[in-house]
């Protein structure tokens, strides 16, 4: 499928683009923000993530010629044209031109930060809104799943083996991306070690030992067939004599003049069968081989074999990795946050809600993030027009009654940075090593409470004081004008 194409989007955006065309304001300068309200899985952080996925499908943002004639031939409720030639015409000669600021990928970020900041005409700005949404949040969400995933696993490497249970092709393989740049030492799927050049591994399955008369005929078949990447996995009929066998084979390989890699455990108790193995293992002189576990886990689990003192060494995750798991989506939204009127000033923009938590963060906005012996110590979001104030006061999204002053002698470091100026890249793209290497780097600067998977410490992330007052009396007016 070829997803790089405007046509990723609503059929709103473009009734809607038809809209300003026609109306005069398809030039007029806006301002989006792209933010998601709540963290994934109960947790105390996200890891930012899509962002190169994005930067290719801008830079390849433009009409062609079939997509046109297939617009061309949608039917109003009227059964005329939904789009007119004149409108067509505009498409067709529209050139990406927008300024885009973001949060590089692998960044801890926080509810209602900007990830994405798209300054440019209101019709290609809003155009981009879904594509843009699609990407970050689907990678987002499974990138903070693996980053949660790895930190249960203690620096012990993760391989993601997600690709049979993904959202489809596509979804796999931004999975494995998002994935790696949450720290996942490699993946299964082996598309996508060509596309991004993750590292792939793999064991093999249980129809491998099933094709055979028996199971110490499957390993020294397996053995002769791939002696230098031997994993064994033990569980088809007896775990332990599973072992055993691999151990047999594992001798004859090493008179060979090979080593055993290790085994794979994807059944049963895998903390007693574990600790069990190990003993084999170890008393059949072994020790270097590593033991594998895999079988529906999750961060919990592994938190919880972590606890029970698993003699694991590798942990294998698929499913509940690369869907989400009980989190099917990150809930980012897009929102406009100033238009720039006839007379060249910025005019801020608000949404009003009945939920405290749905009423949008007006104006051009920045964030910024303050550290102290180390440490992330909070996030103000603040209007980049007005500029940051010396001493700053966070104030909490949602509850009026809490905000937090940052220490005088805290440094800070603006998150957004310049990613397109006038539709030309003027970022260099990191690589997909050094984004995961960044993420790595931004989880030492969290408080451990934070990355607690039960009930972890808030982070204080929120707007800043002088922005939050100014969006107060724009709710004030706003509620009497409209
Ligand atoms: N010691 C343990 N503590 C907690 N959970 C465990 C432990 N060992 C295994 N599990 C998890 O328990 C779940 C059930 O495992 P079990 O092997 O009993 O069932 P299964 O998936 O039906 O097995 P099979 O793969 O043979 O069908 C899996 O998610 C597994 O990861
Ligand atoms: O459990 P996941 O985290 O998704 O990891 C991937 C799983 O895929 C494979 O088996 P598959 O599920 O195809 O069959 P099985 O359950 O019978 O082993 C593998 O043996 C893992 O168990
Ligand atoms: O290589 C493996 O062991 C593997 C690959 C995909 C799914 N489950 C296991």
């Amino acid at each position: 499928m070829n997803s790089n194409t405007p046509l990723l989007t609503d059929l709103y955006q473009l009734t809607m683009a038809a809209g300003y065309w026609k109306c005069g304001k398809a030039e007029q300068e806006a301002v989006f923000h792209l933010f998601f309200r709540r963290l994934p899985f109960a947790g105390g952080y996200a890891v930012a993530a899509g962002l190169g996925d994005v930067v290719a499908w801008l830079q390849g943002f433009r009409f062609e010629a079939s997509d046109l004639e297939y617009l061309a031939t949608l039917p109003g409720r009227d059964g005329k044209p939904l789009f007119c030639q004149g409108f067509l015409d505009y498409l067709a000669q529209m050139k990406w031109q927008c300024d885009v600021d973001a949060i590089p990928e692998g960044t801890v970020v926080f509810p209602h930060e900007p990830l994405i900041r798209v300054k440019g005409p209101l019709i290609q700005a809003q155009l981009i809104e879904t594509a843009l949404l699609n990407i970050v949040n689907f990678q987002t969400l499974i990138a903070t799943k693996a980053a949660r995933v790895c930190l249960a696993a203690q620096g012990e490497p993760v391989l993601e083996f997600g690709l049979r249970r993904a959202q489809g092709p596509d979804g796999a393989v931004m999975a494995s991306r998002a994935a790696f740049i949450g720290g996942c030492a490699s993946t299964s799927n082996v598309l996508a070690g060509k596309i991004h050049g993750i590292p792939v591994r793999g064991t093999h399955a249980h129809s491998w030992v099933m094709s055979f008369e028996t199971e110490l005929e499957a390993f020294a078949a397996y053995a002769e067939a791939m002696p230098n990447n031997c994993v064994f996995l033990v569980d088809t009929y007896d775990t332990l004599d599973g072992v055993r066998h691999a151990v047999e084979i594992g001798q004859r390989l090493r008179e060979q003049g090979h080593e055993m890699a290790g085994i794979r455990l994807d059944s049963g108790d895998l903390a007693w069968l574990s600790v069990e193995a190990r003993r084999l293992l170890d008393a059949a002189g072994f020790p270097d081989a590593f033991i594998v576990a895999s079988n529906d886990l999750d961060e919990h689990l592994i938190e919880s074999l972590k606890h029970q003192e698993a003699k694991v060494n590798v942990w294998g995750v698929g499913t509940r990795l690369v869907t989400g798991g009980e989190q099917a989506a990150l809930g980012g939204v897009y929102k406009l946050g100033a238009i720039r009127n006839a007379q060249g000033v910025w005019e801020p923009k608000i949404k009003l809600s009945e939920q405290a938590i749905k009423v949008s963060n007006p104006g051009i906005q920045q964030v910024r993030r303050y550290m102290l012996n180390g440490e992330f110590r909070g996030d103000a979001i603040y209007d980049e027009e007005a500029g940051c104030p010396e001493v700053v006061e966070i104030q909490h999204p949602v509850d009026p009654q809490r905000s937090k002053s940052i220490p005088e002698e805290a440094s800070h470091e603006d998150l957004l940075k310049p990613v397109f100026r006038n539709g030309k890249r003027v970022m260099d793209l990191p690589t997909l090593p050094q984004i995961q290497a960044h993420c790595r780097e931004q989880l030492t600067h969290l408080h451990p409470t934070i990355k607690r998977l039960l009930n972890p410490h808030s982070y204080t992330a929120g707007v800043e004081r002088s922005l939050h007052e100014r969006k107060l009396a724009m709710i004030a007016t706003a509620k009497t004008h409209h």
